[in-house]
């Protein structure tokens, strides 16, 4: 759209008048299409369904892309004017959707950068709080409706389950990053957006044979498998930078959430990319002469156990919970002894040499355990 101007050559004395009538008209474009933008904004509230969930309406990789583009097409108006611009309609647009408000806390030196970051961040049109102590702020920000601004090394101990909305860059040696955190949609990325790397590593947990690597090969083929202990370890690997990407189990259908990950995953330089459902079968697996007679003892992961807890439930052997039912399939096959089991699924019997010994102890036909994907933020990469 091309607006029609006044002549740029003109007598001075009526030169403001023009140029100031050109503005006017210009002005009422922007607000003609503000007028167009808004709806739209309130519809997609509707669509993203923001007053379902304790959760921030905001999507910063979707403002990134759009100041992106922006700046790519623009001519003569620099990319901090857009960026400043934008944000404000961004704020403003979120807001709409679902008002948030913006909580400071940070040292008494660092109070200014707060305030002014937060100001240029989010407009007059956001409440903006300081809090008592680093606690109540990440409190009130993990409450969903809340943003928290604070100098990066000054959150409590143990922090999680917020997201990095961005990392502010600031002119003081004393506190270089300002981070802003908040509780965004679960996958920020549109499902189905994000394109698997064809080289690189994947971080898992367990071994050959796990339902996580099986998750791996069907998500990232292309990638090395990195297997490890711990659902601890496999995120750190990817926040540390030894793996491009790591897969871990959030649910279950039989026993809902798989305990810990929530949390690890709250960490703010993790960011979840997709998701993938992986249909799970689980079978007693022991070594040669092994039979549902010899065995007393039966080793898998705490949330496979209570997956066959109904089978289980018709036995009085021991349970022993390990780290992945892979290492409980490891584990048997080395020890060698007729009285122990594992619970896993068939690859892990081909891996480990191990016999079934009974098929399919979970407790439903529709047993599915959805697997996210996890990538570095972009900030931290
Ligand atoms: O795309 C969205 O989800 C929106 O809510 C729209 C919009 C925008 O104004 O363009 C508003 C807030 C979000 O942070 C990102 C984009």
């Amino acid at each position: 759209m091309t607006i029609q101007l006044s002549p740029t050559v003109t007598p001075i004395a009526h030169g403001v008048d023009l140029l100031r009538a050109d503005i006017d008209r210009i002005d009422d474009q922007i607000l003609a299409l503000l007028e167009q933008r808004y709806p739209l904004v309130q519809r997609l509230a509707g669509a993203k369904n923001v007053t379902g969930e304790r959760r921030l309406a905001l999507r910063p990789a979707r403002e990134r892309g759009i100041v992106e583009r922006l700046a790519a097409r623009a001519v003569g108006v620099p990319e901090a004017d857009i960026r400043q611009i934008w944000r404000s309609i961004f704020a403003l647009s979120a807001r709409h959707q679902r008002p948030y408000r913006v909580i400071l806390w940070g040292p008494e030196e660092a109070r200014l950068t707060l305030t002014a970051l937060a100001a240029t961040r989010h407009g007059a049109a956001v409440p903006v709080e300081w809090a008592d102590s680093a606690e109540e702020a990440w409190r009130a920000a993990a409450g969903g409706d809340a943003i928290l601004m604070l100098p990066e090394g000054a959150a409590p101990a143990d922090a999680h389950g917020l997201d990095l909305i961005e990392r502010h860059a600031t002119d003081r040696a004393d506190h270089p990053w300002v981070l802003e955190l908040g509780r965004l949609a679960e996958a920020e990325a549109e499902p189905g957006a994000w394109i698997a790397p064809t080289t690189g590593v994947v971080a898992y947990l367990g071994g050959h044979g796990s339902y996580s690597e099986e998750a791996c090969l069907r998500v990232a083929p292309a990638l090395r498998l990195l297997p490890l202990g711990d659902f601890a370890d496999v995120l750190r690997a990817v926040r540390e930078g030894s793996a491009d990407l790591a897969l871990v189990p959030v649910e279950n259908s039989l026993v809902g959430p798989i305990e810990g990950v929530r949390d690890l995953l709250g960490h703010p330089e993790l960011r979840v990319v997709g998701e993938e459902e992986v249909a799970v079968r689980l079978h007693l697996l022991g070594v040669e002469g092994a039979s549902l007679e010899t065995v007393r003892k039966v080793a898998s992961h705490p949330a496979a156990l209570g997956q066959c807890a109904d089978w289980l439930g018709q036995r009085s052997w021991k349970e022993m919970p390990v780290a992945s039912t892979a290492e409980a399939a490891r584990a048997v096959a080395v020890g060698g002894d007729v009285t122990r089991a594992a619970i896993g699924s068939e690859a892990a019997a081909i891996w480990h040499g191990l016999t079934i010994l009974a098929r399919d102890l979970q407790g439903s036909d529709r047993n599915v355990t959805r697997f996210a994907i996890v990538e570095r933020r972009r900030e931290f990469a």
